[in-house]
Parts: C-alpha cells; structure tokens; sequence
C-alpha cells in the first residue's frame, strides 16, 4: 500500500521536503506500514532547474492538471501567499483530501473557515509549520497544554529579522547587507516586506490567539512594527545599555482581555529571549500549571521547516489530526497594555539636553547618556498608553531622531 500525495510548491520547503522523505522512507516504511510517495508537484515556473525529483513524478504548472489524479490522499501546501492558495485548499478539502501546510498567510487569514471545512468533510488540516518553523508549538499547544490555562504567550516568531538584528549587531552588516543574506539562505518571505514590517510575526499571533484565545483577529486590529526604523546605531546604543533590541510578539491575557502586538522591543540582557539569535525562534509559554516555559528552535530555513511538515504528515497518514482547533470561553480582545519604554534620542547637545528635557520627570526611572553613539537613553516607569504618548510627543516636539523601543521585562 502507498500514500499518494500531491505537492503544491517545490522551493526552499518543498525541496527539504523531498530531501526528508527520501532520507526517513525506511522509517516511514516502518511506522506506517505503508510508504509515503509524491505523484506529482504543481510549480510555477517549469523552466527552472530541479534537483532529486522523485521517479515518475509529474511536474506540472497547471493546478488543472494536478487535480486530474482522483488517487491523492494528502495535499502538502509549500507554495505561499493567500490566493489562489485558499482555492487550493478549498478543492483539496471538498474533495476528502486531507491538506498538510505552512502558509501563515493563509491560515491566519482564512483559518477559521478552513477548519470548519476540515471538520466538515472530516478530513485533517495541519499547519504546524506555519508558526515558528520548525518549533513544534501548535502540536504543543493543542495536546501538550490542553488542560492548563495559558495566560500569555510572548517570543521571537520571526528567522528573517531575528537574523538580520543579529547580523547587524554581531557583524555591523547594515540593513541591506543583512536582508540580502537572510533570503539567501531562504529564511525571507517570497516578499520580505511581510518579514522586515513585521506581517510575518502578526500573521504568527493571529494564529496563536485564535488557537490559544479563539480570537478571530485581522491585521488591523492591532499594532503592528517591524525593524524597518530599527537603526544600526540603536543596536550599539542597547549593547552599551546592556541589551539588545528584538522583534517580539506578545499575546497577554488580563483582567480586560486578550491583547496583541508585535513591535521591536528593548530587552536587558539576562532576558531569556536576549539570547535567541540569528534565525532562531523562541515562545515563552505562561500558563496555570507550568507557570514559565520556553520552546526555542530554528524558526526558518529548509530542514527545520521541512521537519514540522513531515510530522504533519505523518499525523496525517496515521488520521490522527490534531484537534488544532479554538479553545472555546469568553475572552474578549483589548487594545493595549501598560508597559515600560525605552527613548532612544538621538542628539548632538548630550548631556546639555539631558538637563533641558521638559518631559514630565515623575513618568522617568532613570536617563543614560551613551557617548559613543551619541545617543541618550531614556527609560520610563510603567506607564499606560495615555502617560507613553504625552512623553513621547513631548519629546518629538523638542526633538527630532526620538526612537521608542517598549521594554520587554
Ligand atoms: N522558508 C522558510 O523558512 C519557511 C517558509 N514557510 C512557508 O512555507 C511556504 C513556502 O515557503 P518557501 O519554500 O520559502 O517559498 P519559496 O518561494 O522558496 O517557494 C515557493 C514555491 O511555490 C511555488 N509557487 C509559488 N506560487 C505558485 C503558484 N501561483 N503556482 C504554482 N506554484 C507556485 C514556486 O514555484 P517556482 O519554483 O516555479 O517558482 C516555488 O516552488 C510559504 O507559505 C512560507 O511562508 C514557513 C516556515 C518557514
Ligand atoms: N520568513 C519566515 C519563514 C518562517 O516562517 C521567517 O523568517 O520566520
């Protein structure tokens, strides 16, 4: 007996892919008792050059044609972007085929209704990879956490600009430099705006609130900040701070709801996710019964995703899909929380204007003058949102260069 399976996509995950299956047949042999064998590949370009086809594979760029084969039994989504994805899936799932993908874009935007299709046609619908890479996280939090109550989830989901922040504070690599190397070693998106303003890692949280909170959010409905503003110069001024600037999504559960965001954010040093570099990935989990836990891994690249899709795949072959569905309850979404931030001023009058500053000194911990960069560092307490903006526009109608990175403690 054999699986048939139908490959939608054949670049950075698609390849790793095939690379896996050939690599484990034994012990997919083994596990399954039947062996696991792609019939054919849907791509877009046929002219490109393709490396370790599978025998007797059709490669085709007609999705017409890729769904002539009634003999398909798993559907594996590595192409990207929403459509026509969606009316890939759609097909695959109305026709009793079970779908396995990592397209965040996909299933943050249109996850809820493809479940419910799933479920519908009692077929699986597996999206490990499409948070985190190859961290299994989903799997995790649909059977792992299922009886304890998660509070919050917070982390670095994004390999793209994990990367470059590193590269560019490690190596002194600028912006270009260091983007230009990511989607070499084919950690970016098709279009690496989606990594550098932040998409990427909000696409990731909406995927997490739904499963976590049963949120159904857009990416409208909260603040959304890449690394797009995040200047080399900040990235030496932090380290004179004693830390480093990262990418961070946070989902916090409170008294008035669920709130969401994704911003650059100035972590201490001795922070867990200080350490997460390069195109590594971490969540921290905070939860009822566990209180604090990490998961970290490679969060991009091709084995490391490849990995989360063969699981998948696997599940999948053996029926067992996962419920990675909603939690049921009451939640409702809030817009911010109360945080600290971190100033970055940058300004030739130094110590000067530190004296100067008209701000209101009850909203300030504590101020730092970093000479090497020029730069002064203003750290306030906890403040709301109300208390952030009257500093911060203060500050920029005496200021120009005022940089604002909210302190990740
Ligand atoms: N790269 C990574 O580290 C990770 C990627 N992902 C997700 O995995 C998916 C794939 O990513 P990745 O492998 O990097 O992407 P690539 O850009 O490397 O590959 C995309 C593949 O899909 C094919 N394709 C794209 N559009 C179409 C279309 N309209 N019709 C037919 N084929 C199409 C391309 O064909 P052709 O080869 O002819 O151009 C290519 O083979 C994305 O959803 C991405 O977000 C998730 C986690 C990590
Ligand atoms: N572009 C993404 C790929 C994995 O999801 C990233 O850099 O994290």
């Amino acid at each position: 007996m054999t699986i048939h399976v139908g490959l939608i996509g054949l670049g950075t995950v698609g390849q790793g892919l095939l690379t896996l299956l050939d690599r484990n047949k034994d012990y997919i042999q083994n596990k399954l008792g039947e062996a696991i064998q792609v019939d054919q590949i849907l791509v877009r370009n046929l002219e490109k050059k393709r490396d370790n086809l599978p025998k007797n594979v059709l490669l085709t760029d007609s999705f017409n044609d890729f769904t002539k084969n009634s003999n398909l039994d798993i559907i594996i989504e590595v192409a990207g972007g929403i459509h026509p994805a969606k009316e890939w899936l759609q097909w695959a799932l109305e026709n009793g085929r079970s779908v396995v993908t990592a397209n965040k874009d996909l299933i943050a935007s249109h996850g809820s209704e493809l479940i419910a299709l799933a479920k519908q046609e009692k077929v699986g619908l597996a999206y490990e990879a499409a948070v985190a890479g190859g961290i299994p996280i989903i799997a995790n939090l649909t059977d792992y956490y299922a009886t304890d109550q998660i509070h919050s989830l917070a982390g670095i989901v994004n390999g793209t600009t994990n990367y470059m922040l590193s590269q560019m504070s490690q190596k002194g690599w600028d912006y270009e430099q260091a983007l230009t190397k990511a989607q070499e070693l084919g950690f970016a998106e098709a279009d690496p705006k989606n990594d550098v303003e932040g998409i990427d890692a909000a696409y990731k949280a909406i995927i997490l609130a739904r499963l976590v909170f049963g949120l159904d959010l857009s990416l409208a409905d909260f603040p959304i900040e890449g690394i797009t503003a995040v200047h080399p110069t900040d990235l030496a001024t932090v380290e004179q701070l004693n830390g480093k600037i990262k990418l961070i999504f946070a989902i916090n559960q409170t008294q008035n709801g669920v709130s969401v965001s994704v911003r650059p954010h100035f972590l201490h040093q001795d922070n867990l996710l200080a350490s997460v570099e390069n195109e590594n990935n971490a969540i921290l989990i905070n939860s009822q019964s566990l209180n604090n836990s990490l998961l970290f891994g490679p969060g991009a690249g091709a084995l490391p995703t490849a990995q989360a899709v063969l699981a998948d795949v696997l599940t999948t072959a053996e029926r067992r899909f996962y419920p990675a569905l909603p939690r049921q309850g009451e939640w409702q979404f809030q817009h911010e929380t109360t945080q600290s931030h971190l100033f970055l001023l940058t300004t030739e009058q130094g110590e000067a204007l530190f004296n100067q500053l008209l701000i209101n000194q009850a909203l300030i911990d504590h101020t730092v003058w970093v000479p090497e960069q020029k730069q002064l560092a203003i750290f306030t307490k906890a403040i709301s949102q109300q208390d952030f903006e009257a500093v911060r526009d203060q500050l920029q109608s005496t200021n120009t260069g005022v940089k604002e990175y909210p302190i990740y403690k």
